[in-house]
């Protein structure tokens, strides 16, 4: 029996705790296996009306087209098969979950109540009723369902006794109970170890899981709150900042369905590794309508993964690289002319490269320069008629400028289209880089800028940092407009109905025109052409943007990310003692910008669910003399075992692998070797190990992301090589849910 399962004693990892045989308990598991195979029935009950109403409802359509069913009718029909099509994808997908439908049970009443006073809820992932429409099932995140989370033993909410399912698919393999009132009425058996610590004890898998039956009161708090504004999540790792957020996600999604699920959810992450990680947690509540993004993502048509060196992420990270922006976008196209020469209606005109300057900056005043085309061309037109001291008659030039076969060729090259990427590319060049930095970036660091875009250019592969400068260039530039897209050809392969006609039949995006050959396979012909490869989309606006490790964030990011949210609300979830983000201050100010005007309301989470005590312990060692403000939480788990801290004196390869044989041993699930890059070759060999158990992974990779054991290499070369120094060696001491290896080569 417990209370609060926070208090729970000493556990140990092991094994997923297996079917209970105690008789009690195997009587309770009993009754519940007879609750959920009514519900799963009645699920089955559901998907055959499912095909009914659909069928029925396509005969009638095809009625109502004669005139026999009105619209409302037909409108009606098709909302409920909507519903019942979603309960069945819904349920399809549930099927094949870790743990079942129905989770969780309140028996409502006092503690005198009889046990016909009382009543009984089940508690599952998705609302389910009988036919008489009685429910067998409240979503949890009904507010029927709230009490299952917010009951305590102090404010009981009509609770006597809250019940956590644990299922493996439809089968009931136990029950953990918790008490709300101090003695429990005769009839009501108590039984279980806590369900929490069950679920914490558990190994991790590659992936995270749900939470939704255990979550906890303070956190049910943060998940629940109203939609408006911006809600702070903030806490110490592993307090479970990330699992709440998403459930969040999913909690506005019932909430307000309409609003949300129209509007768009967008969920933003430190790294693809991490949106890996994350993705299955919302499609296991049944929602599956939620754009997951990693920072190096969120520009469509664009995707990065690359990291800069850390003091290049700085420059490209800071506003100062805004005004280097500003410069590079007013500038004319590559290889623009800069004089214009002309015969209109007899007269020969032309300007040079100080007027025509005049003109471009006169546009650009006003207008994006790829919607501006028209514009341009205009106030050039007035420049040149200003040019022949306005001799003649006005239409006849302005009707000849028009018509000038002379000014289309001018046109086409000094007004070409600009894709944000090309301008970019232009810094590959240091001097120009030294032309348009002039009074924001040093010698050195425009030196580094250029070094950085000319391996972006060897590479064929722009940086994470790279994404929010194209994003910025794009909100100055506007979208690439479609004739010139056809110009260029890097579009067209995407433009083609049907491929297989041409023979192709693999297509990564790139350059070329799909040429009716047999069986083309197109790939971008060189770096360039990778990095041009794709097209750059506008950024669309969401309803809800969610941030994870918002503290990561640097100042050219929360920009980007606040284009996309500039009439949505948030739910920003971050710790600053984690932030691999140099200039907290200048984020910080960013951040608020993006807020500006919006009502806040923050939560705190102070329990750590993820680390045992121990490891912990260790990690808090580590941050806080250099930290002392570092939001500290309490770890509520213990294993009794001390993480392995120690100086390698023979091979790294050998030792590391000796630490992972251990820990493989000691847990059953995931692995990671975390090691900084300048043994990261050394040790490549070991990613897969262990029948693939094991991961090989860099420091800043990890943010997010959890293991059961970390085999930790080198720390002082991990707080050396990365940005935010001791605050990313601290993310990495904070992975391991049970066991802990931290190797220091000599
Ligand atoms: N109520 C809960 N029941 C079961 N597990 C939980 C609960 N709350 C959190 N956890 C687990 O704790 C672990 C840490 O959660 P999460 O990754 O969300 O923490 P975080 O605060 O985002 O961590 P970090 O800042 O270190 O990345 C996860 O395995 C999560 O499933």
């Amino acid at each position: 029996m417990t209370t609060h399962p926070e208090g729970s004693p000493t556990t140990s990892p092991g094994p997923s705790p297996d079917v209970d045989t105690a008789p009690e308990v195997a009587r309770e598991v009993a009754a519940e296996q007879a609750h959920v195979d009514r519900v799963y029935e009645e699920l089955a009950k559901a998907s055959v009306r499912a095909g009914d109403v659909e069928a029925e409802g396509l005969a009638r359509g095809r009625t109502d087209r004669t005139g026999d069913v009105r619209d409302e009718e037909m409108t009606g029909l098709f909302e409920r098969d909507a519903l019942v099509f979603a309960a069945t994808r819904r349920r399809a997908m549930i099927d094949t979950q870790y743990e079942g439908l129905v989770f969780g049970r309140l028996d409502l009443g006092t503690e005198d109540s009889t046990a016909a006073e009382r009543e009984v809820r089940h508690i599952g992932r998705l609302g389910v009723r009988d036919d008489d429409y009685e429910p067998l099932v409240v979503d949890w995140r009904a507010p029927a369902a709230a009490a299952f989370y917010r009951a305590t033993p102090v404010d009981p909410m009509g609770v006597v006794r809250r019940r956590v399912l644990r299922c493996r698919g439809s089968r009931v393999v136990g029950v953990e109970d918790d008490l709300m009132v101090p003695l429990a009425p005769e009839d009501i058996v108590v039984v279980g170890d806590g369900a929490l610590m069950a679920a914490l004890t558990r190994s991790r898998g590659r992936q995270m899981r749900d939470i939704v039956a255990t979550i906890q009161a303070h956190q049910d708090e943060a998940i629940r709150a109203p939609s408006r504004g911006v809600t702070e999540i903030s806490g110490g790792p592993g307090t479970g900042k990330t699992v709440v957020a998403l459930h969040r996600a999913a909690y506005l999604l019932y909430a307000e369905r309409r609003r949300f699920e129209h509007g768009g959810i967008l969920v933003i992450g430190p790294s693809a590794a991490y949106t890996a990680y994350i993705e299955r947690v919302l499609p296991s509540l049944g929602e599956e309508s939620v754009a997951l993004r990693a920072l190096g993502d969120v520009v469509d048509g664009v995707t990065a993964t690359r990291p800069d060196t850390p003091e290049v992420a700085a420059v490209k990270g800071s506003l100062r690289i805004r005004r280097l922006l500003s410069r590079v976008a007013a500038r004319p196209p590559v290889g623009a002319p800069d004089t214009f020469r002309a015969f209109v209606a007899g007269q020969a005109v032309r300007l040079d490269h100080d007027a025509l300057r005049r003109v471009r900056a006169e546009v650009l005043r006003g207008h994006q320069h790829n919607l501006a085309a028209q514009a341009a061309r205009s106030a050039l037109s007035e420049a040149a008629w200003r040019s022949v001291g306005r001799q003649g008659d006005r239409d006849d030039f302005m009707d000849a400028f028009d018509a000038s076969r002379d000014v289309d060729d001018f046109m086409a090259s000094w007004w070409r289209q600009l894709d944000p990427r090309e301008l970019l590319l232009t810094l590959t060049d240091t001097d120009h880089v030294y032309a348009v930095s002039r009074g924001v970036l040093d010698h050195e660091e425009g030196a580094a800028i250029a070094w950085s875009f000319r391996e972006a250019l060897e590479t064929g592969a722009w940086s994470v940092a790279d994404i929010a400068l194209i994003d910025d260039l794009l909100a100055r530039l506007g979208p690439v407009q479609d004739a010139e897209r056809e110009e260029t050809g890097f579009y067209d392969i995407e433009e083609l109905d049907d491929l297989s006609a041409y023979g192709v039949t693999d297509v990564r995006a790139g350059l070329g025109r799909a040429t009716p050959s047999t069986r083309a396979v197109i790939t971008p012909a060189d770096a360039r052409g990778r990095l041009l490869a794709g097209r750059l989309e506008r950024a669309s606006g969401y309803a809800h943007v969610l941030v994870d490790e918002a503290q990561d964030l640097s100042p050219m990011q929360w920009r980007m990310v606040a284009r996309r949210g500039r009439s949505a609300s948030w739910t920003v979830v971050g710790d600053a003692a984690q932030a691999s983000w140099s200039d907290l201050d200048e984020a910080g100010r960013a951040r608020e910008e993006a807020f500006a005007g919006l009502e806040r309301r923050a939560f705190h989470m102070d329990t750590n669910y993820r680390n045992a005590r121990e490891i912990f312990d260790h990690a808090r060692d580590v941050i806080l003399p250099l930290v002392p403000d570092a939001d500290i939480p309490l770890a509520v788990r213990e294993t009794g075992v001390e993480p392995v801290d120690r100086v390698v004196e023979g091979s790294l390869m050998h030792e590391t692998s000796d630490a992972l044989e251990q820990v493989l041993r000691e847990v059953d699930g995931s692995v990671a070797v975390i090691t900084p890059r300048r043994w990261a070759d050394r040790l490549a060999a070991l990613d897969g190990a262990g029948d693939g158990r094991v991961q090989l992974v860099d420091p800043l990779s990890t943010k997010g992301l959890e293991w059961d054991a970390t085999v930790v290499v080198d720390p002082d070369a991990i707080v050396e090589e990365s940005p935010g120094g001791v605050r990313v060696l601290y993310v990495v001491l904070t992975r391991a849910a049970h066991r802990m290896h931290v190797l220091r080569p000599t």
